[in-house]
Formats: C-alpha cells, sequence, structure tokens
C-alpha cells in the first residue's frame, strides 16, 4: 500500500537514480478493551472509538489508523506515525489510558505497544540452509543468498527513458546493487511462461493504482545478501517524486528458500520455457495452425459462403432470370394470350365478317331468288294481267259490240219508232184532218144551227150566241217526244210508260170532250184543277210565248205551232189558243209531277250554270271553279255544295229528282234479291232506298250519308218511318262502315279522284264478306270517249264542279279490281245511267 510521507527526515537512500529511499516504519498496536455490555440493543461504534484514539494523540496524527482485529471483548487498531520518534509520544498518549464513551458508564482501558516486525533474522536463514537436506551451500541458490521481494511498485521500477509501467531487471539490478554485486535477478511476471509455470497470477495492483511485483534478487556473496537483509529490515520503500513529494510503500522481504535462482531452478524454468515455448509454438503453431485452419475454414466458409453467395446469387439470378423468364414468359403467355385474343377477336370478326358476307349472301341470293320469284311471279301477273286484258280487251270488244248491237237495236228502234211516229203523226193528221172536217162539219152545222136559232130566238135574249168556241184547246199528247222515249233493253217499261202517256192523253181527250159541253170559265177551271202546279196551259197568249221562247219550252210547243200554221193556212183565228204542256213537259217540267225534273232545271239555271261560266279556267286548270262561282274554298268539295242548308237542299232536290226517273232501271238492272241489308253510300235523299224496297220486297236498305244529310233527309225526304230504311250518318272516308251484303255507290266516284276512288272501294272491300257486293251507278262513257253527248257534258260539269270525273266502263272495272274486287259486270241500261255489279 502506497502512502503519501511529509516528513521524510528519517529517510535512507536506496538509488538516487531513480529517487528510491528507505524509510523506518513506525507502526504501532492499539488495543481497546471493551466493556460488558448489560443493555441490551446498544452497541460500541468502532469509529467513535477510532475518533478518541485520533483525539487522544492530537495534535499529532497517525499516518494510518485501522482495526486490524475485533472482538465482544476488544477492538484491535493498528496505528502508524509519521516516524519512529513520534511513536514514542503516540505510546505516551495512548498505553493505559482509557477512553469514556457517552452513554456508558464504564470506561474503555487502551494498551498501546510498538509493533514487532515480521522480518527473518540471520539465526532464520542459516538454521533454515543447515536444515535443509536438498540445498547445497556449495551452489548459488542453495544458500542464502537470494532475497525475496514482495509488493513493490512497477512504476518506480520501470525504465526512466519509456513511458512503460513494467518494471525492469535493469533497474531493479540497478536499485538492489547497492547491498552488494548481483549475480542475477528474477521478475517472474515478465516471464510470460511464469504464470503458467508456477500456477501465479502476477497481475497484482497495490493501493493507488500502482501494479506490484514480486522479485528475487541473488548476491553474489553472502554478504551483499547480509546487507540487504539488514538494511531492509524494518524498512518501508519511499520514493521522491520530481515534484518533491514523496510517498512510501511498504514491501515484503524475505529470503528464498525455494531455490529460485539456483542452476537447476534457472535451467528447470529454462526448460520449462523452452517446453512452455514449444507448446506455446506448438501452441502458436496450433493457434497458427488452428488460425490457418481457422482461416482456411474461414476461407473455406467464405469460399463456401462466396460459393453459397455466388450460389446463391446464382440462385438469385437464377431466381431472376427465372423470375424474369416467369414475367417473360407470362408476358409471352399474355403477349400470346393478347395474340391469341386478338387472333380469336380477329377470327370472330372475320366470322362474324364472313356470317355477315354468307348472310350478305344468302340475302343476295334471297334477294335474287326475290327478285327470280317476283321476276316469275311478275311475269305470271304480267302473262296474267295480259291474260286479264286481254279478257277485258275481249270483254269490252264484247261490251263495243253489244253497245253497237244495242246502239244498233236502238237506232232500229228509234228508227222503228219514228216510222212508228210518223205512221202516228200520219193518222194523226189524218184523224186531226177528220176532226177539221169533223169539226167543219159541226162548226157549219153549229153555225147553221146558231142560224136557224138566231132566227128563232131573234128578239129574244141571247147571250149564248156571243161564244166564239172554246179559246183554249184540251192538252194532248199529240207527239211522244224524244225526251220520253229512251231506249232500254226493257221495252216493255216504254211500251207500258208509252202507254200510260196515252192513256193519259186520251183521259185527257175525254176530258176535253166533256169540257165541250161546259161554259168556257168551266172549261178553264177543269183546266186550272189539271194543271194547277203546271206552267203554261192556264196562261194568256203571251205567257205562252214566254213559254216558248224558254229553252225547254221550244222542243215541247213545236207540234202546236206547227198546227198553229196549218191552222193558219186554213185561215182560223186561233192561233193564240195553240200553246199548251205536252204530255211530256207535263210529267217533267211540272213540279207536281212525281217524274219532275223542276230542281234539277232549277239548280242547273242557278247553280250550275254559274260554275260553267268559268269553262275556259276549269278547262285549262283542271279544277272545280266552286271559289270563283261562290267564293267559298272548294277544298272540301261537300263543305262548299252545302255552303248553306238551303244550298244542301236544293242540291238533294237534285240528286232526288233523276232517280224518279230512271231509278228503277238502275236497281232493277241485276237482280238483287238475295242481297238482304244494302247500304247506299252517299245515299242523300233516299230515292234508290226508296226504288231498292220497292222492288225488293224482302231487302232492308241504310242509308249512309254525312250526318247533316241524314238528318235533312229525314226532315224533308222521308219524314215518314219506314221499317226497312235505316239511317246512318257518318263520313264514308273516316268512319266505320255499317254491315251489309251489297254497297251501292251511286254517283260517287265521280266525285273523286281514282285515288280517293280506290281508297273508298278498299274500305267497302274490306267492309264486304265474301260474296258480297258493290253496286256502283255512274254515267257511263264510250270507250273513246267520243260519247255519250250527256255523259261528255257530265264531265265536264264535274270537272267544274268536283274533283272527278265521268268513266268508261272499263276505268271502273279498273279501280274495282285495283280495290279487290273480282266478277265486274256491266248493266247498260240504255238511260243516263247504267249499272255495274261487282263481287268480293
Ligand atoms: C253526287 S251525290 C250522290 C247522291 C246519291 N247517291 C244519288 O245518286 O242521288 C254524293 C253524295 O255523297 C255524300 N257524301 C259526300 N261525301 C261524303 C262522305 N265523306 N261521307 C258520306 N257521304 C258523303 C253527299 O252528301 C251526297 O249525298
Amino acid at each position: 500500500m502506497t502512502t503519501i510521507v511529509h516528513d521524510a527526515s528519517e529517510s535512507v537512500l536506496l538509488c538516487r537514480e531513480y529517487n528510491l529511499y528507505m524509510k523506518p516504519i513506525a507502526k504501532m498496536t492499539i488495543s481497546v478493551s471493551l466493556p460488558q455490555l448489560k443493555l441490551p440493543g446498544k452497541s460500541i461504534s468502532n469509529w467513535e472509538v477510532m475518533e478518541r484514539l485520533k483525539s487522544m494523540v492530537h495534535p499529532e496524527q497517525f499516518s494510518s489508523l485501522r482495526i486490524s482485529k475485533s472482538t465482544m471483548d476488544y477492538i484491535r487498531f493498528e496505528g502508524e506515525a509519521e516516524n519512529k520518534s513520534a511513536v514514542k509520544r503516540f505510546l505516551t498518549n495512548l498505553d493505559g489510558k482509557s477512553i469514556k464513551l457517552s452513554g456508558f458508564t464504564d470506561v474503555l482501558k487502551v494498551r498501546a505497544a510498538e509493533t514487532k516486525m515480521d522480518f527473518p533474522t540471520r539465526h532464520d536463514w542459516d538454521s533454515f540452509f543447515r536444515d535443509a537436506k536438498d540445498m547445497n551451500e556449495t551452489v548459488p541458490g542453495e544458500r542464502p543468498d537470494t532475497v525475496h521481494l514482495e509488493g513493490l511498485p512497477c512504476k518506480w521500477f520501470a525504465p526512466k527513458d519509456t513511458s512503460s509501467d513494467k518494471p525492469s531487471e535493469d533497474v531493479l539490478k540497478c536499485v538492489f546493487e547497492k547491498f552488494g554485486k548481483i549475480r542475477n535477478v528474477d521478475i517472474p511476471m515478465l516471464d510470460p511462461y511464469r504464470e503458467e509455470m508456477t500456477g501465479k497470477n502476477f497481475n497484482t495492483f497495490s493501493f493507488g493504482g500502482h501494479l506490484n511485483f514480486e522479485s528475487y534478487v541473488q548476491y553474489e556473496d553472502h554478504t551483499g545478501f547480509v546487507k540487504a537483509m539488514s538494511s531492509l529490515r524494518g524498512m518501508k520503500l519511499l520514493y521522491k517524486g520530481e515534484d518533491g513529494k514523496a510517498m512510501a510503500c511498504g514491501i515484503k522481504v524475505s529470503f528464498d528458500t525455494t531455490k529460485h535462482l539456483s542452476d537447476s531452478s534457472l535451467k528447470k524454468r529454462h526448460q520449462e520455457r523452452l517446453k512452455l515455448q514449444e507448446l506455446e509454438r506448438q501452441r502458436e503453431e496450433q493457434k497458427r495452425r488452428e488460425k490457418e485452419e481457422e482461416e482456411r475454414r474461414r476461407e473455406e466458409e467464405r469460399k463456401q459462403r462466396e460459393l453459397e453467395e455466388e450460389e446463391k446469387e446464382k440462385r438469385r439470378e437464377e431466381k431472376l432470370r427465372k423470375r424474369e423468364q416467369k414475367l417473360k414468359e407470362r408476358e409471352e403467355k399474355k403477349n400470346q394470350k393478347k395474340v391469341k385474343k386478338q387472333q380469336e377477336e380477329e377470327q370472330k370478326k372475320l366470322h362474324q365478317k364472313i356470317a355477315m358476307e354468307e348472310r350478305k349472301l344468302l340475302l343476295v341470293q334471297r334477294n335474287l331468288q326475290s327478285i327470280r320469284l317476283i321476276a316469275e311471279l311478275l311475269s305470271r301477273a304480267k302473262a296474267m294481267r295480259q291474260q286479264q286484258l286481254e279478257q277485258e280487251k275481249a270483254e269490252l270488244a264484247r261490251l263495243h259490240k253489244e253497245a253497237e248491237i244495242q246502239r244498233q237495236q236502238e237506232a232500229e228502234l228509234r228508227r222503228k219508232q219514228e216510222a212508228e211516229l210518223r205512221r202516228v203523226e200520219g193518222e194523226k193528221a189524218r184523224a186531226l184532218e177528220l176532226q177539221r172536217k169533223e169539226r167543219e162539219l159541226r162548226d157549219r152545222l153549229l153555225e147553221n144551227l146558231l142560224k136557224k136559232s138566231t132566227n128563232q130566238e131573234a128578239g129574244s135574249n141571247g147571250e149564248d150566241q156571243k161564244w166564239e168556241g172554246p179559246s183554249t184547246e184540251p192538252p194532248q199528247m199529240e207527239e211522244p217526244n224524244r225526251i220520253g222515249t229512251t231506249v232500254t233493253r226493257d221495252h216493255h217499261q216504254s211500251k207500258s210508260r208509252k202507254e200510260e202517256e196515252r192513256g193519259t192523253s186520251r183521259e185527257w181527250n175525254r176530258g176535253s170532250g166533256r169540257s165541250r159541253t161546259r161554259s168556257r170559265s168551266g172549261q178553264r177551271r177543269s183546266r186550272n184543277r189539271r194543271y194547277r202546279n203546271g206552267h203554261s196551259q192556264s196562261r194568256s197568249g203571251s205567257g205562252q210565248r214566254r213559254s216558248r221562247r224558254s229553252g225547254h219550252g221550244r222542243s215541247l210547243s213545236r207540234s202546236r205551232s206547227r198546227r198553229r200554221h196549218s191552222r193558219d193556212r186554213r185561215g182560223h183565228r186561233r192561233s193564240g189558243r195553240s200553246h199548251s204542256n205536252t204530255e211530256m213537259s207535263t210529267m217533267f217540267l211540272t213540279k207536281s209531277s212525281p217524274r219532275s225534273l223542276y230542281h234539277s232545271i232549277e239548280y242547273y239555271s242557278n247553280t250550275i250554270y254559274l260554275c260553267w261560266r268559268y269553262l275556259n279556267d276549269a278547262v285549262r286548270e283542271g279544277t272545280n271553279q266552286y271559289e270563283k262561282a261562290f267564293g267559298v274554298s272548294s277544298k272540301d268539295l261537300f263543305e262548299a255544295l252545302y255552303r248553306s242548308e238551303e244550298e244542301m237542299v236544293k242540291f238533294m232536290q237534285l240528286m232526288n229528282s233523276i232517280w224518279n226517273v230512271c231509278g228503277r232501271d238502275v236497281i232493277s238492272a241485276f237482280n238483287l234479291s238475295q242481297f238482304r241489308s244494302i247500304c247506299d253510300l252517299g245515299g242523300c235523299s233516299g230515292a234508290l232506298a226508296k226504288q231498292c224496297v220497292s222492288i225488293y220486297p224482302t231487302c232492308k236498305v241504310t242509308i249512309f250519308d254525312l250526318p247533316k244529310v241524314i238528318r235533312v233527309c229525314r226532315d224533308h225526304f222521308l219524314p215518314e218511318e219506314h221499317e226497312r230504311i235505316l239511317f246512318h250518318g257518318g263520313d264514308f272516308f273516316k268512319d266505320n262502315l255499317p254491315e251489309a251484303d251489297l254497297y251501292i255507290l251511286a254517283r260517287i266516284l265521280h266525285d273523286w279522284t281514282d285515288d280517293r276512288c280506290i281508297e273508298l272501294l278498299s274500305k267497302v272491300y274490306q267492309a264486304c264478306k265474301p260474296g258480297s257486293g258493290v253496286l256502283v251507278i255512274e254515267s257511263l262513257l264510250y270507250e273513246d270517249k267520243s260519247g255519250p253527248l250527256s255523259t261528255q257534258l257530265y264531265t265536264l260539269n264535274m270537272l267544274v264542279q268536283t274533283e272527278g270525273q265521268e268513266r268508261t266502263a272499263f276505268q271502273y272495272t279498273h279501280l274495282l279490281n285495283s280495290a279487290g274486287f273480282r266478277d265486274t259486270n256491266i248493266h247498260m241500261t240504255g238511260k243516263l245511267y247504267h249499272s255495274i255489279l261487282a263481287r268480293k
């Protein structure tokens, strides 16, 4: 242990070079006896005791004070003073003294004495070597020549010029040569093998951080050894630093008993060292080998690792490669898939395209087939049409032929009738001549009788003698007029009518015969009664003249004019009485006649004639002239015609009148008894409906017309209920048609264009059941449209008044066929209107 030395006055120089001195040890042993401890829990503090001891030597101080032993009875301290002289004073203050501790009644007794040094004496080493059997005093190391030192501070014995703290054998030699010539020294800690040899650990540290070491110093002479031992007895080693501070360290000195530095020991250690060196070398070698091995192993491991790394790298690369490969493959697969998909899509598209093309081809083929089929159908239709046309042509030719025959027959009939007329006229002339002669005779007779009676009644009142004979002749049907003698197929009809007329004439003649006996006023009354609805019979001469001037009166008064002239030739003065209605004019022109054409003539005069003023424009423009004539739009034809209720009634009267003359002919042209329900489309005033129910006793007829026309028809024309005549208001272009077995279209189609006609006929066709029919009643033009004159006039009238026209039989057949109707039959009545019957 190293302590700081304040007072180095007692120190003895050991080695100046290394500032090493020897200082006497001033140690004392202080023993403090302890009292018996009576109070439990109470104890004596060692520290307190130590403090008391320190105070007891005060003002001097212990260099060190430590407890070396402590029992229940005493505490032993080991104290050290600065120098030997101080020890005495310390002992004086301490030995035999007592210490009074607080809390303790008993005092503590102190015993102090200078510490006896444990250091070998001469006797010790002499007796040792004398007694030691294995020692040979002649041999160095086996005699008392070696000092064994322990606890030497390494730093103090380190070479000066190095910074090493390791002690040096040279320094050791240098220091201890002071006592004699040194033969050998040994610092075991410097021998790297010593620890292994001795099994000791030399790395010991003294307090203060200095490493201590042990050493052996062998003197050549015994004296050196004895001097060293004597000098070192009771001494500490002291070191004075460059700064003047001194430190002391207790060292242990003994003589060597182990033959440490004997030759044999040296040799042995040397051998051992060699051995150890060898061992070390071997170990080194081993180590080296091991190291090498290790390195090799490491190298191998490294290589292995490298290999592994490489392998790993390879694997990684392989993996990467594989991954890349995989990626590539995947990419490729993807691409392939994509390509495949594209190909598939393209394939699909191609297939679709092919399918489309095939479909197109198929369609084209089908089209082709259709075209071929259509062509075939067309060719067949054409052939059929050709056939039909030929048939129609043949039919037309037949019709023409029939018409021609009919015309010839009519002409023949007319010739015959004219001959008959001439014959009748001759007969009449003869009869008239006879009558005239008879009248002359009668007149003469009458004159004679008058003369006679004048003579007889001379002077008496003779008022009757002023009678100048009848002023008017009873009307006679002197001449069947052409107007009344239309040629029909049914001769019985015309014949019966003639007879009827003759009957009228006869009746008239009978009446006139009776009237001869009447007075003039009576005759006038009689005539007025008969012709109360007539025009001319009761008129004065001037009225008759007016009648003659009027267009329709002219032809009807011709025979009378002739008669008047003949009478004039004979010198009669009754020319003013020669104008009167013929039977025909009575029949057709008188308002009350059932066959009156009064309303027709009135309508022609007041309405149609106004349109005809614009005939030129109508021909140029090809449209009706309603707007110009009446200032009303003709967009809706019948709205224009029915511009007022008055006009509508007039028109209906016009329509009504003709069928009273020739309605029977058109309705009986075909045997229609099979058709139980008939619908007269545009039936107007119901004139044809009446004809139907009168000719066919089992049929029912529905009059179909615009609602307002139906209302007027019911109010003005058919006011009485008729159980077989029904009414239906509607628009035949827009509304559903009533169910019927036969539809009549009388003077309907001539109002409309071809397209409208087909539209209406198609609608009728739709309404028809198979077997049902349509009866078209129209005035027909010759096929070359060169006549008849009346129909030509009608077609011009259609131009100025309507959208339509009169048509030929072929045109109507074509319209009917276009709407789907077949089995078309045409019946020429020989009068103004004809019938065409077609069936579904
Ligand atoms: C020229 S007249 C013929 C009348 C009758 N059929 C005859 O012959 O005496 C035409 C008839 O068709 C009728 N009419 C015109 N357009 C019509 C329509 N859209 N619907 C129903 N009737 C219509 C008229 O009211 C008129 O009575």
